[in-house]
């Protein structure tokens, strides 16, 4: 026997198994709308403008390849997280933050998880929606927390369920962590209302629960990156103490070079001192430091003005062409008579709409008509064009009807 007998063959990872299921059919008329990655209208991988002529500008300067510092550039952590509270963050100005570059977002959520684990001294368990990002459970899993569920999201109306998530937030034992999305809810694209927002603020707050927010989609979910702040603001103007993570792999479409943010915020400029030393130590035993080209991209977009309103321009055009793609996909299926309300697939926000779709129902798109989604049925909108809605909308229509 050798040393490994005993490791068993592990399952194919449920969002990006998807991928390699696609490129395995040979179908001309095969779709892909697993992965959670933006397509433009030829569904080929778009690079930004803003991040093209950055690029250019960065590798112009001849930069060397040294390592950066453990928690990466400060002319990159510092804009991601003004761009997350806004420019007149109290917190900010307070420097009550504690912010680090991270290995894009999964990389945030990571390192928060193992800072949580190893230091949060209330309870130990991280509630998260239900249902959630897969690789949610397993990063706070690996980093030795416990994960419980709320509810989130109500199936027979393809919509929040409002009421079971208080109830559910007012059960949850004081002290623990409560992970939030800030927007464009993964996998189900429905986000609550900002009323909804300032109720689930006030009950976090009045439970003493800890928020854990995740912001992966900023911009991308309404192309208005300061609209898709108002979750974060509102719980940053509510007096929380909460940990963000940022991703730029959506918004900037950076997705392999892996941008990314973690913050938590203190109750002071004292207690943030000694908590960032802390996440420094966890950082350097994990990964020792970031990658550097993405972060140098983005910080050239976020610290000239030109750019900026470019991206701002880009991301706006990557949120209407999703939105557009909603509407003519609901609009289809209405035209081919479907019995059901498909109104959900225009009410649901971001990357992802969560169809409603059986799973044998997805398992027959995929078999019959090579059509991939995650087996949830979430369809990743990126993937959805104007030459192959009608025949998402008529191979849905015939597995539906
Ligand atoms: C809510 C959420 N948080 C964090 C991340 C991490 O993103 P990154 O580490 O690349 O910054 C994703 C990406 N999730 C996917 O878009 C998806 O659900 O398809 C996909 O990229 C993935 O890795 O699963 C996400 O959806």
């Amino acid at each position: 026997s050798s040393w490994f007998t005993e490791v068993k063959m592990g399952p194919p990872d449920a969002i990006l198994g998807v991928t390699e299921a696609f490129k395995r059919d040979q179908n001309p008329k095969k779709m892909n709308v697993g992965v959670g990655a933006y397509r433009d209208d030829n569904t080929k991988p778009f690079v930004l403008p803003s991040v093209r002529e950055a690029e250019k500008r960065v590798v112009n300067r001849g930069l060397d390849k040294e390592y950066a510092p453990i928690v990466g550039f400060p002319e990159f952590y510092n804009k991601a997280i003004e761009l997350a509270l806004g420019k007149d963050s109290k917190r900010l100005q307070a420097k009550h933050n504690v912010t680090t570059q991270t290995i894009s977002g999964t990389g945030a959520l990571r390192v928060g998880a193992a800072f949580l684990s190893r230091f949060w001294t209330g309870c130990r368990d991280v509630y998260m929606p239900n249902p959630t990002w897969g690789n949610h459970v397993p990063i706070f899993e690996h980093s030795g927390l416990s994960v419980k569920r709320y509810r989130y999201y109500n199936p027979a109306s393809c919509d929040l369920d409002f009421a079971g998530m208080i109830e559910d937030l007012k059960k949850i034992p004081e002290g623990a962590i409560v992970l939030l999305h800030a927007c464009a809810h993964n996998p189900t694209g429905v986000d609550p209302t900002v009323e909804q927002w300032r109720e689930i603020s006030k009950v976090v707050k009045d439970r003493k629960l800890y928020p854990f927010i995740d912001f992966a989609y900023q911009g991308f979910a309404s192309g208005d990156v300061d609209r898709d702040a108002q979750a974060v603001r509102i719980f940053e103007a509510d007096g929380h103490d909460f940990c963000l993570a940022q991703s730029f792999a959506k918004n900037m479409g950076l997705y392999g070079e892996r941008a990314g943010a973690f913050s938590v915020i203190c109750t002071d400029e004292e207690e943030a001192a000694r908590v960032m030393s802390q996440v420094k130590i966890i950082i350097r035993g994990l990964y020792s430091s970031p990658p550097i080209h993405g972060a140098r991209i983005a910080a050239e977009i976020l610290n000239n003005d030109d750019l900026r309103k470019q991206w701002l321009v880009d991301v706006k055009q990557m949120a209407d062409r999703i939105i557009d793609a909603r509407c003519t996909l609901r609009e289809n299926l209405k035209k081919l008579g479907s019995s059901r309300s498909w109104e959900h697939i225009v009410n649901q926000i971001g990357m992802f709409c969560y169809t409603g779709l059986k799973p044998e129902q997805v398992t027959k798109l995929a078999k019959d008509y090579s059509i991939y989604m995650t087996q949830d049925g979430r369809i990743s909108m990126a993937g959805v064009s104007s030459k192959n809605v009608d025949y998402l909308a008529e191979s849905i229509h015939k597995v539906t009807k």
